[in-house]
């Protein structure tokens, strides 16, 4: 995992002196399952990251770069790119072919799901919140590759396909409905200009009990806040069942900095429905129906279980359990 394309030291020092740095040393990093990461180290000890995009091209990867200057310098805990030293106003150099930024190096580590305390959740919930407040005023337009027009695509793919196993195919009327139900994005409330959409354990990285960086913009489009917080309450605040306790908790973050409006307290459990298929769909899709081994894992079944969850409970119920 993680090092899906070769880099020598040599095509380091190159690539570093894009960047106006001295590198002295490059190692492949195991971690993430889309793109390859190394770890540069720069004359003097310090240490940068770099990203080698595996699949986005070289438009998608300095919008991104974009946004995360945006956001970094409008209060979002997240490393802003480094700029190439000779091109004013860009951030992305190419690698084999390949678009690659370079990040400042963070230190820390993401937490397992059982060493998720409050206080974790609580600092999740607040730089989820400085994500949408920050998002506000970035002009580019950010397009979902994940609302019902393309779940529903990804759905008839599966319909289409003969290789499905059957314990995916017996799901797949259960999903039809569910999608449905949700395809109207008005269900899901208000939207802002960016929401991060994937802030799972894994994209935050925490130092000392304290937030350190929230990672990987990939997914960043506009849309529904309430849908963010859900697809955050649902990635951090589930072991086996619903841990009231930290959904609590990561709400009450959220609320601390930035309140919910009245529409978009209503659409929570629509958007905590929709949150739920879009992983289930996409991990169906994405790890499922893939060979195994290139990346880690992601069961669909356990975002079933959550849509499940969600199901058992009413729109005033899940208010008060957030009390947001
Ligand atoms: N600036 C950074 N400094 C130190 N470590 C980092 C930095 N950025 C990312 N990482 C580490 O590298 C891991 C992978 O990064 P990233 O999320 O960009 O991978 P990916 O392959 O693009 O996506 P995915 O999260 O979907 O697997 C992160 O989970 C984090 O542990
Ligand atoms: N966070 C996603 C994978 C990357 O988008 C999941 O757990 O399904």
């Amino acid at each position: 995992m993680g090092v899906f394309t070769a880099l020598s030291l040599e095509e380091a020092r190159a690539l570093g002196a894009r960047f106006g740095l001295v590198v002295t040393g490059a190692r492949g990093l195991d971690a993430g399952s889309v793109n390859t990461s190394y770890e540069l180290t720069i004359e003097g000890g310090s240490r940068v990251f770099l990203r080698i995009y595996e699949g986005a091209s070289a438009g998608v990867a300095a919008q991104e770069a974009r946004l995360l200057v945006h956001l970094a310098t409008h209060g979002v805990p997240t490393p802003a790119p480094l700029p190439l030293a000779c091109t004013s106003g860009s951030f992305v150099a190419e690698h084999a072919g390949k678009p690659a930024i370079v990040l400042p190096w963070i230190d820390g580590a993401s937490i397992c799901q059982r060493g998720v305390t409050d206080a974790h959740a609580r600092a999740v919930g607040e730089a989820l919140a400085r994500v949408h407040l920050a998002g506000a005023s970035f002009a580019e337009p950010l397009v979902t590759r994940f609302g019902p027009a393309d779940l529903a695509a990804r759905l008839a793919s599966l319909h289409e396909r003969t290789d499905v196993p059957g314990h995916v195919r017996v799901v797949l009327p259960e999903l039809d409905r569910r999608l449905e139900r949700l395809s109207s994005p008005s269900d899901l409330g208000p939207t802002v200009p960016v929401i991060h959409a994937d802030l799972f354990r894994d994209n935050v990285l925490f130092q000392g009990g304290a937030l350190a960086a929230v990672l990987d913009f990939e997914s960043a489009s506009s849309g529904s806040a309430a849908f963010d917080l859900m697809v955050t309450v649902l990635a951090w605040c589930f072991g086996d069942e619903l841990d009231r306790g930290l959904a609590r908790a990561l709400a009450s973050g959220y609320s601390a900095v930035r309140a919910l409006s009245d529409d978009e307290r209503a659409a929570l459990l629509d958007a905590a429905l929709f949150a739920a298929l879009r992983f289930t769909i996409t991990r169906i899709t994405d790890y499922e129906l893939r060979p195994r081994g290139r990346s880690m894992f992601r069961d669909y079944r356990r975002f079933l279980a959550r849509a499940a969850a969600i199901d058992a409970l009413s729109a005033r119920g899940l208010v008060e359990m957030l009390d947001v």
